[in-house]
C-alpha cells in the first residue's frame, strides 16, 4: 500500500506578528502586546514543538507535530480581543461546543490519540443572536458573567480541539483509504503559475500607513487578534489589496465592504485554512466587483489565489442562476447542484463560498424582507448541504440557525426564548469532568471525550420530523466518548450509568445490533445534574470513522434515504479529504506561505484498499459523469451527461421530440447558436465540461433576441448594486452572493 509521501513539519509560532513592516509598527506593537497577553510571551511562542513520529499505514513513518495548545490554529478560535475595559466575545460561535482532551493517565496516550474525526466540527453557534458570531467587530456582544465562566471551559476546548486535527488524515482516511500523493511541489499546478521568487515582496515598498483609513486599520488589527495568520505578510498584502480594490464600496448595511472580505477570511482562518485560502477569502470579490484583473492577482499572489477566486466567482454565478430559477427546490436538481459544485471547483473554492455566505447570512437584516427569504431559502437548499457534506458542522449549524430565523421568524422567536434558557453549558462541562475522573479511576483510557448541545434548528427539525414536544427530546445535551475497543465501550457504559440514573427505555446497543447502514455505537440517556437529560454515545475509533466517513456517515444520515451514486460518494469523500488535509497541513506547517499552493498540486484522489468493506470502484476522470447547467426558455436545469459528451449530445437531448436541434440543423447564424459559457458554440462536437453553462436560444423566440440576451445577461450580472440616499460619493455595493 502506498504511504502518503508527504511530510508535515512543525514550526514554532514565530510567525506571529513577525512582519518587519515598519510603517505599521504601531499597529503591530499593539497587536503584539495583545497577542502576548493571549498567546503567551514571544519566548513561549518560540518554544519548539516536539515532533513525534507515527507509523504510516504500512508501518512506515511520517513526521507530524504534536498539537501544542500554546498556539496552534484551534487555539486561535479562542482568541479574545480586549477593547477598552471590556472583554467582548469575538465569536458567539464559541459558545456551544465542548471538547475536552483526555488526561494523560494510563501513560499510553499521546496527544495525537485524541478525537479522530469531525475535524471541522468546530464550535457552533446556537443562539438566536448567532448572527453576531460573524458580524463585524463592532457588533460583538458584550460578555456576560455567564460567558466569563465559560472561558475556563473554552480553555479545555482549546486543548482538545487542537488535538483533533493532529494526524487526522492518517486516522480518518488511511484506515480504509489508500493515499497516494506525489511529493509537495513549490509551484502551483495551474498554467502560468508564478515562481515563488517572483511573488516575494516587501510590504514597506508597497504600502504606507496613510493608505489605510482608521476603520481599515481597526479591521486588520481585529483580524490579527482573532487569528495570527493575519500577521502573515502574504495575507497582509492581500488585505491591503482588498482594501485598495474595495475602497469606497459600502454594504447594504452601511458598513464598508472590506469588512465582509475580512469576516469571510477570518471564518476560513478559524477552521484552519492556510494563507492561500485566507488571502483568496480576502480577495474573493475583487474580480467581479472591482477593477482588479485576473492577471494582476496572478502576478501578485500566484495561480493558487487567482484560480481560487475564479472558482468562487463561478460558484457565485451558478448559485445566482439557481436562485433566480428556483432550481434547487427540487430534490434531484439540488442534489445535482451540490455534486456539481463539489466536482467543478477546487473544494477550497467551495469553502470560500461557504464562508462568504456565512457572513452574508449573518448580515442579512440589511436587505428587504423578500430578499432575506430568497437568500435564506437558497442557503438552506444549496449551502447547508454543502457544509454538511464537507463536514464543517459548525458552519452548517450557524447557517441553519440563520435560515431558520429568516424563514420562520415567529417559530424561531418562540423556540429560542424557550430553548436558550434551557441550554446548560456548565452542566455539559461538569459532566465531562466527572466522567473523565471516573474513567481515570477505573483506568479506562479513551481517545476523546466531547460534548455539545443541540442547535436550535436541529431541535426544531427533530420536533417537526418526529412530532415531539421539546420535553420529549433527550439529546439536547450530549456527550460522546471514543474508546479503544469494544470491551471498553461496555465498561464505560456501566460507569456512565453508575454516575447518573438511566432514563428507562432510552438505551440502545448498536454494537450488538448494528443499524442496516453499519452504524455502531452505544447510546444511553441519563438524568444529568440538575435533572437535565443527557445523551451519551460511546463507540470505538473504528466505529466513529464509520459514523463519519463510512456508509453510516453523518452527512448521509442527515440527508435521509437518498440514493447516492458512487460518483457522488467519491466527490464528497474527495472534497472532505482536500479540506481536511489542507487544514491539517496548515496546522502542522504554520510557516507555510500562501503562494506555495501545495494542496492542489499534491492532491490525488484517495482510493479504498481492496479489502475495505466500504470500497466502491473508483472512477477515473474518463469515467466520471459531467454535470452542466442548461438554460432553455428561461428555465434552468442541472443535467447529468456521460463522460465525453458533446454539445451535440446536449442538443439532441434538448431536442427530444422535435428535430429542432438535430446535427443537420445546427444554426449557421452565430446569434442563433447555443452559447457555451456565454460564447456562441463554434463546433457542435466540442466536449462538455463539469460546470459548463449552455444557453439554448429558442428557434423562434417569443421575445426579440436582444431582449432575451439581455435577460441572460442580467442573470450573469450578479452585482445587485443598490442606490442609497446620502451616499452619492461612494459606490454602494449591495448584498450579493
Ligand atoms: N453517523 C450516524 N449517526 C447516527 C446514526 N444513527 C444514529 N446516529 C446518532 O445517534 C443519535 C441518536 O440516534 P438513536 O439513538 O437511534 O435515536 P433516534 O431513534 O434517531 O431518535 P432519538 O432517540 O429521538 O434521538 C443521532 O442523533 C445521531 O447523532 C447513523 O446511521 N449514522
Ligand atoms: N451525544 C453527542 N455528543 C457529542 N456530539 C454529538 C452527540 N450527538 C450528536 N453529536 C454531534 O453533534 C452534531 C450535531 O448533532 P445534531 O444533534 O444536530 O444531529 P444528530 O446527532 O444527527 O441528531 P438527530 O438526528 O437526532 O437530530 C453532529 O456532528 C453530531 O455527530
Amino acid at each position: 500500500m502506498a504511504v502518503p509521501s508527504v511530510a508535515l513539519y512543525a514550526s514554532p509560532p514565530s510567525s506571529v506578528c513577525s512582519t518587519s513592516h515598519q510603517i505599521n509598527a504601531h499597529v503591530f506593537a499593539v497587536c503584539r502586546r495583545l497577542v502576548d497577553r493571549f498567546f503567551g510571551s514571544e519566548a513561549d511562542r518560540r518554544r519548539p514543538l516536539v515532533p513525534f513520529r507515527f507509523a504510516g499505514a504500512d508501518g512506515g513513518e511520517a513526521l507530524s507535530s504534536s498539537s501544542s495548545s500554546s498556539f496552534a490554529g484551534g487555539g486561535d478560535e479562542l482568541a479574545r480581543q480586549e477593547r477598552g475595559e471590556e472583554f467582548r466575545e469575538l465569536s458567539s460561535s464559541l459558545s456551544s461546543s465542548f471538547r475536552y482532551s483526555p488526561s494523560k493517565f494510563g501513560g499510553s496516550w499521546k496527544r495525537d490519540h485524541q478525537s479522530p474525526v469531525s475535524v471541522l466540527h468546530g464550535p457552533v453557534s446556537c443562539s438566536s443572536n448567532s448572527s453576531s458570531g460573524n458580524a463585524g467587530a463592532k457588533s460583538f456582544p458584550a460578555r456576560t458573567s455567564r460567558d466569563r465562566n465559560d472561558v475556563n471551559v473554552l480553555g479545555s476546548i482549546q486543548r482538545g480541539y487542537n488535538g483533533m486535527f493532529s494526524g487526522f488524515v492518517r486516522r480518518a482516511v488511511a484506515s480504509c483509504v489508500e493515499l497516494e500523493m506525489p511529493p509537495v511541489e513549490v509551484r502551483g499546478d495551474s498554467g502560468g503559475a508564478a515562481d515563488v521568487e517572483e511573488l516575494t515582496f516587501n510590504l514597506e515598498d508597497c504600502f504606507v500607513e496613510s493608505d489605510l483609513e482608521p476603520y481599515a486599520k481597526e479591521l486588520l488589527v481585529n483580524a490579527q487578534l482573532r487569528h495570527k495568520i493575519f500577521c502573515d505578510e502574504f495575507v497582509i498584502k492581500a488585505f491591503y489589496e482588498a482594501e485598495k480594490a474595495h475602497r469606497g464600496q459600502m454594504r447594504a448595511s452601511g458598513d464598508p465592504y472590506l469588512q465582509h472580505c475580512v469576516e469571510t477570511a477570518v471564518s476560513l482562518a478559524l477552521i484552519g485554512a492556510n494563507s492561500t485560502v485566507v488571502a483568496a477569502g480576502l480577495l474573493h470579490d475583487t474580480l467581479d466587483d472591482t477593477f482588479m484583473s485576473y492577471d494582476y492577482v496572478l502576478r501578485n499572489f500566484g495561480a493558487g489565489v487567482a484560480d481560487l477566486i475564479v472558482g468562487v466567482s463561478k460558484l457565485s454565478q451558478l448559485s445566482q442562476l439557481a436562485r433566480e430559477n428556483n432550481t434547487a427546490s427540487k430534490t434531484v436538481e439540488a442534489d445535482r447542484l451540490h455534486t456539481m459544485f463539489l466536482a467543478m471547483a477546487d473544494a477550497r473554492a467551495v469553502l470560500i463560498k461557504l464562508a462568504d455566505r456565512l457572513h452574508n447570512m449573518a448580515t442579512l437584516d440589511a436587505l428587504p424582507l423578500v430578499k432575506q427569504q430568497r437568500f435564506a431559502k437558497e442557503t438552506m437548499e444549496i449551502f447547508v448541504p454543502l457544509a454538511n457534506r464537507l463536514g464543517i458542522y459548525s458552519w452548517k449549524e450557524q447557517l441553519e440557525n440563520l435560515c431558520f430565523k429568516h424563514l420562520y421568524l415567529d417559530m424561531h422567536t418562540q423556540l429560542s426564548s424557550q430553548i436558550l434558557e434551557s441550554f446548560d453549558e456548565a452542566m455539559i462541562a461538569s459532566a465531562i469532568e466527572k466522567l473523565e475522573l471516573a474513567l481515570k479511576d477505573k483506568a479506562i483510557s479513551y481517545h476523546s471525550l466531547s460534548g455539545r448541545h443541540k442547535s436550535l434548528y436541529s431541535i426544531y427539525s427533530k420536533m417537526l420530523k418526529k412530532k415531539l414536544t421539546m420535553d420529549e427530546i433527550h439529546d439536547i445535551h450530549g456527550l460522546r466518548l471514543i474508546v479503544e475497543n469494544e470491551e471498553d465501550c461496555y465498561k464505560a457504559l456501566r460507569i456512565v450509568q453508575s454516575l447518573w440514573p438511566e432514563v428507562p427505555g432510552r438505551s440502545k446497543d448498536y454494537i450488538a445490533h448494528p443499524k442496516l447502514n453499519g452504524y455502531q455505537s452505544l447510546h444511553t440517556v441519563v438524568t444529568g445534574d440538575g435533572m437535565v437529560p443527557l445523551e451519551v454515545q460511546i463507540r470505538t475509533k473504528a466505529m466513529h470513522l464509520q459514523a463519519e466517513f463510512g456508509f453510516a456517515a453523518h452527512w448521509r444520515y442527515k440527508e435521509g434515504e437518498c440514493k447516492h451514486s458512487a460518483f457522488v460518494l467519491q466527490m464528497v469523500e474527495w472534497a472532505r479529504w482536500v479540506v481536511s488535509w489542507q487544514c491539517e497541513a496548515m496546522r502542522n506547517d504554520q510557516s507555510s506561505i500562501g503562494h506555495v499552493d501545495s494542496v492542489k498540486s499534491t492532491c490525488t484522489f484517495p482510493t479504498h484498499m481492496e479489502d475495505c468493506p466500504f470500497s466502491y470502484k473508483p472512477l477515473s476522470d474518463q469515467d466520471r459523469p459531467v454535470f452542466i447547467i442548461m438554460i432553455e426558455n428561461d428555465k434552468m436545469s442541472v443535467q447529468e451527461f456521460p463522460p465525453d459528451s458533446t454539445v451535440m449530445d446536449l442538443l439532441e437531448r434538448a431536442g427530444m421530440g422535435s428535430s429542432k436541434w438535430t446535427p443537420y440543423r445546427f444554426p449557421l447564424k452565430e446569434e442563433l447558436r447555443p452559447r457555451l459559457n456565454r460564447e456562441p458554440v463554434g463546433e457542435p462536437t466540442c466536449k462538455l465540461k463539469m460546470g459548463d453553462v449552455v444557453e439554448l436560444t429558442p428557434a423562434l423566440p417569443n421575445k426579440s433576441l436582444t431582449e432575451y440576451r439581455e435577460e441572460i445577461q442580467r442573470m450573469y450580472d450578479h452585482d445587485l448594486t443598490m442606490s442609497r440616499p446620502g451616499r452619492s460619493t461612494s459606490t454602494l455595493v449591495g448584498w450579493r452572493s
